[in-house]
């Protein structure tokens, strides 16, 4: 990290780096208060690298999901952790029980921890751990960037795969390397810039629904990650570059219900099922969708999103078909409270939304683990 600082620039330098007179007119800046450079993405890999068993957990993990998706592997995708990570340190110990819990329940349960560092908000708010890493109003967002690659690269040393929202398109060039799973938010999932960033990355990447409730925003996106794109980005040495992407094959759509209401009952499943049938993705496209037990499922209330799990573990127990995935919203303490710097805040509990405790997890992975295995008794009888 000292490195790093010292690369800093003078905020009033309006040179950019060019040479000789060229320098910026007054026609832009109007309203940038300072601009401070940190080091590029190759710099915090060369120094956090991932070794050789990281990567295998990341590729291992990567592979499972897609075979999850695409209905080789009949396990259920479960994403839970934190609505946000705060504090390291408390991320480290709920990763630590979730490895645990998933030797017990490998035959039934795929568990991918959520480790979300950049947080969209409705109006205002903390944006995450980049962001702020301080919680006061610091910004220090080098020092943000370090704990969130050190953060996860220490989680998947736990062997745990990790999920994390890609808000920011430059982000995933810092630690799009250790993450198995990305999602969309709500509030970006017709972003045409986080299309052509989906098409690219190299994980499995999931779209929500948008915070309306429109479904088709997402399932487009799917259909539109799908293909090659061409777009304006950054490579690992900070350089701006014409990026030309491949497509990603493992796009998918995230209920996650809205400002209208729950979308996780039978028929809204259904019904977004066939939209995603419908538009032409046939190709590409996954066995199914995933849930999210939080947000507008649950009107952001713990106790909800608990029931919320409880009947689709109930759903799945009896038979139902296309729900692959769960997305639980949980940390070590239930409940949230107000931001606050790290030494004032409750340990482990959310300072976003609203997050299960751990023991309402556990039991709530033992029994959707206990409705995957009668799911899969299910199948084998309907055949
Ligand atoms: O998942 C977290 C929040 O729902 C999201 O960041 C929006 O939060 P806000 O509506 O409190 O800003
Ligand atoms: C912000 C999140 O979700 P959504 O985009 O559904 O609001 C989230 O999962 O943290």
């Amino acid at each position: 990290m000292q490195d790093a600082q010292q690369t800093d620039r003078s905020p009033h330098d309006r040179s950019y780096g060019l040479s000789g007179s060229a320098v910026y007119p007054e026609t832009v800046d109007v309203h940038i208060r300072q601009l401070d450079p940190i080091p590029a993405p190759r710099y915090f890999i060369e120094k956090l690298p991932l070794d050789p068993d990281q990567i295998q957990v990341v590729m291992r993990s990567r592979q499972a999901i897609r075979d999850i998706l695409h209905g080789q592997d009949d396990r259920l995708l479960v994403i839970v952790g934190p609505c946000s990570i705060h504090d390291p340190q408390a991320a480290m110990e709920y990763a630590g029980r979730l490895s645990q819990v998933q030797k017990d329940l490998e035959d039934s349960v795929l568990l991918v921890m959520r480790a979300y560092f950049e947080k969209p908000r409705t109006r205002a708010g903390w944006k995450g751990l980049i962001n702020d890493p301080d919680l006061n109003g610091s910004y220090d967002i080098c020092k943000g960037m370090w704990l969130a690659r050190k953060t996860l690269t220490s989680i998947v040393a736990l062997g745990v795969p990790t999920a994390t929202e890609w808000l920011d398109p430059i982000t995933p060039q810092y630690f799009s390397d250790a993450v198995s799973w990305g999602a969309i938010g709500a509030r970006n999932t017709e972003s045409q810039v986080h299309r052509e960033l989906a098409s690219g990355l190299s994980m499995p990447v999931g779209f929500k629904n948008a915070t309306d409730g429109n479904v088709q925003a997402a399932v487009d996106s799917c259909y539109a990650s799908a293909f090659e794109h061409r777009f304006l980005s950054i490579n690992l040495d900070g350089q701006v570059i014409s990026a030309q992407t491949k497509g990603n094959p493992d796009c998918h759509l995230i209920l996650r219900g809205s400002s209208q209401g729950p979308n996780y009952s039978k028929s809204a499943v259904q019904k977004a099922l066939a939209e995603l049938q419908s538009s032409q993705l046939q190709e590409h496209s996954s066995e199914g969708l995933l849930i999210d037990a939080a947000h507008g499922n649950s009107g952001k209330d713990e106790q909800v999103e608990a029931q919320v799990v409880e009947e689709l573990a109930q759903r799945l127990a009896s038979g139902e078909k296309g729900i692959l995935g769960i997305m639980m919203e949980s940390f070590l303490v239930g409940g949230k409270q107000s931001p606050a710097p790290l030494e004032e805040l409750v340990y482990g509990k959310s300072i976003t939304d609203s997050c299960m405790s751990w023991e309402t997890t556990r039991e709530l992975l033992y029994n959707l683990a206990d409705a995957v295995r009668l799911r899969r008794l299910h199948n084998t009888q309907g055949e």
